[in-house]
Parts: structure tokens; sequence; C-alpha cells
């Protein structure tokens, strides 16, 4: 685009003064821009079949901003109230709430994984798993999903004990009329990845502290991330802003490290998720390098100890802002796993209905990751039709959890927490994706399943819950912010340990 008015400067550069310059200049460049803000509100724009608000359809810039303040999957959600299940937010992108196209934009065959990605990446280190697709995507799953079979898992299990009960001493050890359960339950969610992952100790639970801030390094390089996806041309640029440079880099030595320790502590053949990750058994016909494994184990960490606390942090909001479910869920508990049983059997976990439906409402109301990443279809690629719509090339399409799990056509009463929805036998499965589904769906959705189940087992035996005096429980929602995994503030909990025998679960 510049080339233009530069060489239209230069040949006009011997008869015009250099304030006519400027003047043919800005001509130029605001003419650009008036035909393309012309063109992008046109019928003539290929997405000009999609309702829009005219922001929208102008500039990503109002989205960005949305993004900024952590108020995105509200936004969205503003304008599929509005404009219905397509709406277009940007003048290339679309989000999609319609159950059918959402899930054959996600499943094989459909959309590969936006440019978006790439901004969680930085070139010093080798790329993890959610920064890829195609073949290298495929050949990097494979190894994920062997770290994510029930075998696998199994093996995971007395980790996730151990970290959960270690979890429930410290809080009938702290326990008083007001404690914050979000603190507690991150430092129980990142102990147990840093477990997994590195067999590494991060003793958060211990120190009762995050000493070396990972949980805030880590929410920052996610947060920064999301920003930076929704302007993916921009990317390499604001990569080398020294700060931004400087948290990557942290969080790689860090990973380093740690890995170092786990090769050095930990006995070989012990199969924790580095185990798989780092390939120990030898099946890939090219071992991982020490460096992509890292890079693997700190996606391990980023991607399930907040989605998971964020999960268990809004369960316990809505049990007990429901005191009528949470007493349904307390006897179905007791009665299924009796005082002084294993309350992490995963036998009985299995009749745990009403609990399973609590759980599935948490999520679609409260889904840790409200917007999920996107799909796009590239330039270089041919327009699409996806359910009857044509999509041409460069669009970038979201498929926002926290808008489908709210559409009325799907959920019936959408913003009423209600766990018998599940429990009627005809479950609205079709528009209820919190991992997401397709090829690059949650990979850890299984571990997050049993890890949750085991933990709020526990909690729930030992403790009775309420919201401390004086917390405003009310507005807790309204601190929730999207940056990409949503984030939350302080939930102020009284527990109260209970007659069973909690010391010897
Ligand atoms: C409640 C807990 C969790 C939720 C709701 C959740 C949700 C999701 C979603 C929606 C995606 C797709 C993101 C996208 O398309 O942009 C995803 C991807 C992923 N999740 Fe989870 N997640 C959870 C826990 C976990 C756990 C425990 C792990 C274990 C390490 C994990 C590892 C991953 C990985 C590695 C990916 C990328 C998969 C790929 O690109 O193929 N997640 N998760």
């Amino acid at each position: 685009m510049l080339p233009s008015p530069l060489l239209f400067s230069y040949l006009a550069a011997a008869h015009l003064c250099s304030s006519d310059l400027l003047y043919t200049y800005v001509v130029f460049l605001c003419s650009l821009g008036l035909s393309i803000v012309v063109y992008r509100l046109s019928p003539f724009h290929p997405l000009a079949q999609f309702p829009a608000p005219t922001i929208g359809k102008i500039t990503q810039l109002w989205t960005f901003w949305k993004t900024l303040q952590g108020y995105k999957y509200l936004y969205h959600k503003s304008l599929h109230d509005r404009y219905g299940p397509y709406v277009r937010i940007g003048p290339n992108a679309i989000s999609v709430i319609d159950a059918p196209t959402v899930r054959e934009t996600l499943s094989r065959g459909g959309l590969e994984k936006g440019r978006y990605y790439e901004a969680g990446r930085h070139n010093s280190t080798p790329p993890p798993i959610v920064c890829l697709s195609g073949t290298p995507h495929t050949d990097k799953r494979r190894v994920w999903n062997r770290a994510m079979t029930a075998a696998a898992i199994k093996e995971y299990e007395p980790l996730v004990a151990k970290r959960a009960r270690e979890f429930v001493a410290h809080l009938r050890r702290d326990q008083h009329d007001s404690i914050d359960f979000v603190a507690w339950v991150d430092f129980f969610a990142l102990d147990l990845m840093g477990d997994l992952a590195f067999g590494g100790e991060f003793k958060m639970m211990k120190d009762g502290r995050d000493a070396d801030g990972l949980g805030k390094q880590i929410r920052w390089f996610v947060k920064a991330s999301n920003v930076v996806g929704q302007v993916p041309w921009l990317i390499s640029t604001l990569q080398s802003i020294p700060g931004v440079d400087h948290v990557v880099k942290n969080i790689n030595s860090f990973g380093q490290n740690l890995a170092k320790q786990r090769i050095e502590n930990v006995a070989v053949g012990t199969k924790d998720l580095w185990y798989h990750l780092a390939d120990e058994a030898g099946i890939e016909k090219t071992k991982p390098t020490l460096e992509n494994s890292v890079a693997d184990g700190i996606v391990a960490i980023v991607a399930a100890s907040d989605t998971v606390a964020s999960t268990l942090c809004s369960f316990i909001w809505f049990l007990l802002s429901h005191r009528d479910y949470y007493d349904r869920l307390q006897t179905e508990l007791d009665s299924v796993i009796a005082d002084g049983e294993d309350p992490f059997d995963a036998t009985k976990h299995q009749g745990l209905n009403f609990f399973s439906a609590c759980l599935k409402e948490t999520l679609r109301l409260h889904p840790p990751l409200p917007s999920n990443g996107t799909r796009q279809i590239s330039h270089s690629q041919p327009a699409r039709i996806i359910a009857g719509k044509l999509i041409p090339s460069g669009t970038t399409v979201s498929t926002p959890a926290y808008s489908l799990h709210r559409n009325p056509e799907y959920f019936p009463d959408p913003d009423q927490f209600w766990p018998e929805r599940w429990l009627q036998g005809n479950e609205p499965s079709l528009a209820f994706l919190p991992f997401s589904l397709g090829p690059a769906d949650c990979v850890g959705q299984r571990l997050a399943k049993r890890e949750m189940s085991m933990v709020l087992c526990i909690l729930f035996k030992s403790f009775h819950l309420e919201f401390a005096d004086e917390f405003n429980a009310e507005a807790w929602p309204s601190g929730r912010r999207d940056f990409f995994v949503l984030t939350r503030g302080p939930l102020y909990v009284k527990m109260t340990p209970r007659n069973v025998n909690t010391e010897q679960l």
C-alpha cells in the first residue's frame, strides 16, 4: 500500500514543495482508509451476509479493547443476543453459536487453528502442542494422547490423592471463619501439575504462598498471548518488546531447571506426565528433544492449573449459592461413599449422578475458556461452505463456549443453575463443549474430570462449607475476567470440619 504514495511523492517532488507533499500524502492515506471502510461496510464484502454492529464491520479494534479489559466473552454474548447465532465480529471474523456449524468447524475435516495461536509461541523456544496445526500437531498429539489414556491416568492417581489429602490437611490446619478458597485451590492445582509434569515440588501449599510468583507469571503470559493473538499481524513486533521477551524466557528457563531436577531426582521408569512427554519409553521414531519436552511440560502446567482451579472455584460458588443443591449433593455423596471409605474410589464416583450433573452445569455456565481459541481459513486455502454458509478464505471463526452454552435454543432457561437438566436422560450435549471438540480438543479432559472429582469428594466429605460472613457472594461472578482462561477474585469460605473421621480419609 505504501510504495504508491512514496512513488507518487518521488515523481511529484520535482514540482511540489514539502507542505504540498505532506498534504498529498495525507489525502492519499485518508482516501485509502475511507475506501477500505466503504468496502468493509458495503454489500460487496464477502462477509456482508452476516449481521454485525457497524464498528465490527469496520475494525477489530473494539474486540481488541474488550479483550484487553477481559470482557470479550460478555461482549460477544451481547452481540449474539442482539444479532443471532452468526455475527460478524471483525472485518474478516465471525462468531458462531449454531451447534451444527460449531461442531463442523471444530471437527476433523473442519478448520485449522488460526494465526491467533502464534502468539503463544516465542521464536526462542520450540512450538508446544497448542501452537501447532496440521501434521506437526498430529505428531505431537500422538505423544500427548499416550499421556492421557485411562491407564496413564491411573498411574497419576496416587499423586492426585496425595495432593488432595494435603490440600484438605492445610485447610483443616488453617481453618478459620474466612479462608480464600481461590488462593488455596491455585496452590493445590499448581503443586499437583508440578508433580505430574516435572516430578517437582512447588511447595505452595506447604509455604502457604506462591513464593516464586509462578501463578502470576503464567497468568501474565496467557493474558499477553491472548491480547496479542487478536492482532496476528503485530505478533512478531509485539513479541520483540523487551518485557514480553523477558517473561517467555523466564518461564522457559524455569522449565529447563525443573526438567533437570526431574531427570536427576525421579527414578527411571516412573510413569508421570513427563515420562510420556519426553517419550522415555522410546516409542516415537524420533525422540523429542529436551527443549521440546520442556515446552510441553510448561504447557501442561499452564493448561491444567488455572482451568481446573477456575472450575473448582465456580463449583463451590454455585453449590454454596444454592443450599438445596448443596444438601442434595452431600446426601448423595454420603450414601455412595460411606464414612471411612476411600473418597477417591473411581468405581464409586461413577454412581455420583447428581454430583456429575452439578459439575457439568458448572462447566456450562462458567466454562474456564469462555471464548475458546479461534479457527481460520488461511488466505492460501479456498473458501469453504460450512453448514450451508460460504466462508471466504482469510476468515477467522470464533466458537465461544460461554455464548454457546447460554443459547436458549439448546438450554432452556439458560442463565439458571439447574443441574437437573443433565439428569433427564436427554442431555443437550450437542451444544455442550467446555473442552472443545475435534482433533485439537482438550487432550487433558479425562485427567481434569478425575482430578476434580477426587478433590471435591474429599473436600465435601471433610468439611461443611458456607460463604464467610460479610463476603459479598453475589458480586463474585462479576469479578471474573476472560484472559483466555477465566480469572477470578477471592472467594471467602467458612469451613467447619464434619463429624466424620476425615483424618483417616
Ligand atoms: C476443567 C479443566 C479444563 C478445561 C475446561 C479445558 C479446556 C480446554 C479447551 C477448550 C481446549 C481447546 C482450546 C482451543 O481450541 O483453543 C483445551 C486444549 C488443551 N488442553 Fe485443556 N482444559 C482443561 C484441563 C486440562 C488439563 C488437566 C490438561 C492436562 C495437561 C489440559 C491440556 C490441554 C492441552 C495440552 C490442550 C491443547 C490440545 C491440542 O492443541 O491438541 N487441559 N483445553
